[in-house]
């Protein structure tokens, strides 16, 4: 089916996910894996040789901030849980460390995890992990409701704004908890040692992690929780899906108001990791950027409709049918080069912060001029310089940046890049196979916390793009 605005606005946004287990793709077992060769470098670094079009089809893995919720909802549950398509990353690496620092046991085989949280013996998770990673903070809703305490680190994850954890402060003590804040920790205790209590918050700004942390700590409270003004975002229904499965009573999951009756005990389950949304756009952008023609499984449209929008306005093919999306813009089929569009990133269903970086490589590829607001973080501009070193035209004032399109003849140069977080690091690779030479990524292990085998999946299109490895490291 070719897509067109109106035909996503009948999908419906909270659909749920199903997907037969016997189906569920190995979708890592044809990818041509490099042995990546050791090289006299001291980090390790991506090289692209830009102009390559890309073409075939590319599996989508499973959602990191899915994943990590979920991971951290089986805190909650007694006995056993199987996660399925749980993505390989440094962040699930992490997320697994941190809940093993608690005495949680892991199996974990191919996508596949068996979690039980039943000898949980400690409530201070691994500070220094906690430090890696933005979703490890997540722990201290289901710690405090099942075990009444939590002692937690303030968390790491992209260097893209403060980001601070008030708003999960005053939800768990709109639950009866006592929270304080200190050197560097967060203590948590159900007050009167009694559990958490059923209550009302209202959050300031729908903060996903606060949603679903809050939304963990209430599954176990005793009475009814309502929670306003939350997050709408697939990630926070597929945790709402996984708690529900386990015995919880949550109801509202993408509105913004939810309803939760705690519950005294939760089972573990088993539920499917749902495809990355965050990944499929970044393919969908790796298309158009390169001029290519792309396939991609599985995609939930409905979950990529605000990319959809602007790449058809821009003037890309998208075709869909069932969980495959594919993405045009070779200029036969196109008959003219893509047009710039304006952006201006929101809360779910808005444009989602984590494609703006991604996105700004497109426009500065497409015609006329165009502007990328960003209203999500207040320092997630950090790609800028890095793309202005291929000659990208792009002026940053506070937090909006002005992109000047191609000029007819100019192309994106090669140079020596340095990503400093997640999406802008895949932002520049992306740059890179569109850029003329050889572009030299280094900083890639922000990279590896959110992609599953990027470079193993732009190879299978097509890219040339190595990944160099420093001598004597393991691989
Ligand atoms: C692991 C994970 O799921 N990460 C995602 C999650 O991050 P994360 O859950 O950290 O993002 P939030 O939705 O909480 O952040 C949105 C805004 O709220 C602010 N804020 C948040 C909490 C708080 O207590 N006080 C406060 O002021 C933040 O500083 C930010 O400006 O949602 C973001 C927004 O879609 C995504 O970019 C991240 O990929
Ligand atoms: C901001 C992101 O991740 P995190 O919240 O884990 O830092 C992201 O995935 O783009």
């Amino acid at each position: 089916m070719a897509l067109s605005s109106s035909t996503l606005c009948h999908q419906n946004l909270t659909k749920p996910y199903f997907v037969s287990f016997h189906k569920q793709p190995h979708i890592l077992s044809h990818l041509q894996f490099q042995t990546p060769p050791k090289t006299l470098t001291l980090d390790p670094k991506f090289t692209i040789t830009g102009g390559c079009k890309l073409s075939g089809h590319v599996p989508i893995s499973g959602s990191k901030n899915s994943a990590l919720s979920i991971l951290a909802a089986t805190l909650c549950c007694s006995g056993t849980s199987k996660l399925h398509g749980v993505p390989n990353l440094s962040d699930t690496r992490t997320m697994a460390s941190i809940l093993r620092s608690l005495g949680v046991e892991i199996e974990a085989c191919n996508g596949e995890m068996w979690v039980n949280a039943d000898g949980v013996g400690s409530v201070q998770p691994c500070p220094e992990d906690i430090g890696k990673i933005r979703g490890g903070f997540f722990v201290i809703g289901p710690l405090l409701a099942r075990f009444g305490e939590a002692v937690v680190a303030l968390p790491g994850g992209c260097d893209i704004g403060t980001r601070p954890v008030d708003l999960y402060i005053r939800g768990l003590r709109a639950l009866g908890a006592i929270v304080e804040l200190g050197d560097g920790k967060v203590r948590a205790q159900a007050a009167n040692g009694r559990g958490l209590v059923g209550g009302r918050f209202k959050l300031d700004h729908p903060s996903v992690g606060a949603t679903e942390t809050l939304m963990m700590a209430a599954c176990m409270a005793d009475g009814v929780t309502v929670l306003s003004n939350v997050a709408k975002e697939p990630e926070v229904i597929d945790l709402a899906r996984f708690l529900t499965g386990s015995g919880a009573c949550v109801e509202g999951a993408g509105s913004d108001t939810l309803y939760i009756k705690g519950k005294n005990q939760l089972h573990g389950s088993e539920c499917i990791v749902p495809p990355d949304r965050i990944e499929a756009g970044t393919f969908m952008l790796a298309a158009a950027i390169t001029r290519s023609s792309i396939s991609m499984s599985p995609v939930i449209p409905s979950h990529v409709a605000c990319l959809i929008d602007k790449l058809l306005a821009a003037g890309c093919k998208i075709t869909c049918a069932h969980d495959t999306l594919e993405v045009s813009a070779v200029p036969d089929d196109v008959g003219h080069n893509l047009q710039g569009f304006d952006v201006r990133t929101c809360p779910f269903p808005g444009f989602p912060t984590d494609l703006q970086p991604q996105t700004m490589v497109l426009l500065t590829t497409c015609d006329g001029l165009s502007i990328v607001e960003e209203t999500v973080f207040e320092n997630r501009m950090g790609h800028v310089r890095e793309l202005q070193k291929l000659g990208a035209r792009i002026r940053v004032c506070g937090s909006t940046a002005v992109i000047c399109g191609k000029e007819k003849g100019s192309a994106l140069l090669s140079s020596h890049l340095v990503a400093k977080d997640l999406r802008g690091g895949v932002s520049l690779v992306l740059a890179g196979l569109a850029a003329e030479g050889v572009t030299e990524i280094s900083g890639i292990a922000h990279i590896d916390r959110g992609y599953e085998n990027l470079d193993a999946k732009l190879r299978l299109l097509g890219a040339d793009i190595k990944r160099l490895i420093p001598l004597g490291s393991p691989l």
